[in-house]
């Protein structure tokens, strides 16, 4: 199958209505330049509040661009060019404090990327650098924090233990506990599972439907079973467009287009 033979301007993208439906992110005109590649064009997609949205498409269609473009690392990667807006500011400008904004807009890298300290440490590094500086609170925002990602029973016992004695998946889940500390709005997910176990792999999507319940979650994945399994939105990226955007039971049973249609049902490139 051709996969250049879609209608990349024919498009369906869900929008929300602000009366009925809470936004904490969404981008305008967002386009995405590696040197001369324009690796993502003209995104304007609206993030519904706690909720999941996935972001889905073949290798090299743009999901990682765009997700990373929301909280800025793509900053002296690449040019970005469009508005993303977060509680009325345009995070894409240069006046934004991109320190503190990642402190809202979150990220859960593809590897597991613990720091080689101890577990605690991992996840009090970030706040003692923020000034908190009391035992007892950091205390209680470790053992919040891994509760959220589901580690605390696992590790409880274990706290000064180096993070790297950790299984990939409790690493990954400690990268997630890590991020949660902070108190972000928004986590930011570049394929959390895909280097983990399908039994680890289980156990994050049940901490990210548990985590919906206090953030907003935007996550690229190549796993189209978790996308149905987890998300409540899907977005379809192809060849740097998104080409639909909906409910994810939508995307998946009745697709409006052909090339998402094609996509799902594994008829594609
Ligand atoms: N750091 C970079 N420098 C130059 N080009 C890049 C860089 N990162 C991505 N690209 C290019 O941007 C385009 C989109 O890549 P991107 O990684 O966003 O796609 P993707 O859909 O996330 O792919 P995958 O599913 O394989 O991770 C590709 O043409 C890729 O080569």
């Amino acid at each position: 199958m051709d996969v250049g033979q879609y209608d990349l301007n024919d498009t369906a993208i869900r929008t929300f209505d602000p009366k009925e439906h809470e936004l904490a992110i969404s981008t305008d005109n967002l386009q995405v330049f590696y040197g001369d590649n324009h690796a993502f064009y003209d995104g304007s997609l609206q993030f519904e509040r706690y909720k999941i949205t996935a972001l889905i498409g073949a290798s090299g269609s743009g999901k990682s661009t765009f997700l990373r473009s929301l909280n800025r690392m793509n900053d002296g990667v690449a040019r970005v060019d469009g508005q993303i807006w977060y509680r009325g500011l345009d995070i894409n400008s240069p006046r934004i404090n991109v320190y503190e904004m990642r402190k809202h807009v979150g990220m859960v890298f593809q590897r597991p990327n613990p720091f080689s300290k101890s577990i605690r440490e991992n996840i009090t590094f970030a706040l003692k650098e923020n000034g908190i500086k009391k035992k007892q609170q950091l205390d209680q925002i470790v053992e919040e924090s891994l509760k959220g990602a589901a580690l605390w029973d696992e590790v409880k016992d274990i706290l000064d233990r180096s993070a790297l004695a950790l299984s990939g998946g409790q690493q990954q889940r400690l990268c997630i506990a890590r991020a949660i500390a902070m108190k972000p709005d928004i986590l930011l997910m570049d394929e959390p599972a895909s280097a983990l176990d399908p039994i680890s792999t289980l156990k994050v999507e049940e901490t990210m439907v548990e985590l919906k319940k206090k953030y907003t979650i935007i996550i690229v994945t190549h796993n189209m079973q978790q996308a149905s399994r987890v998300s409540d939105y899907t977005a379809f990226f192809h060849l740097g467009h998104v080409i639909e955007y909906d409910k994810t039971k939508n995307v998946f049973t009745l697709p409006q287009k052909k090339a998402t249609d094609d996509y799902v049902s594994g008829n594609f490139g």
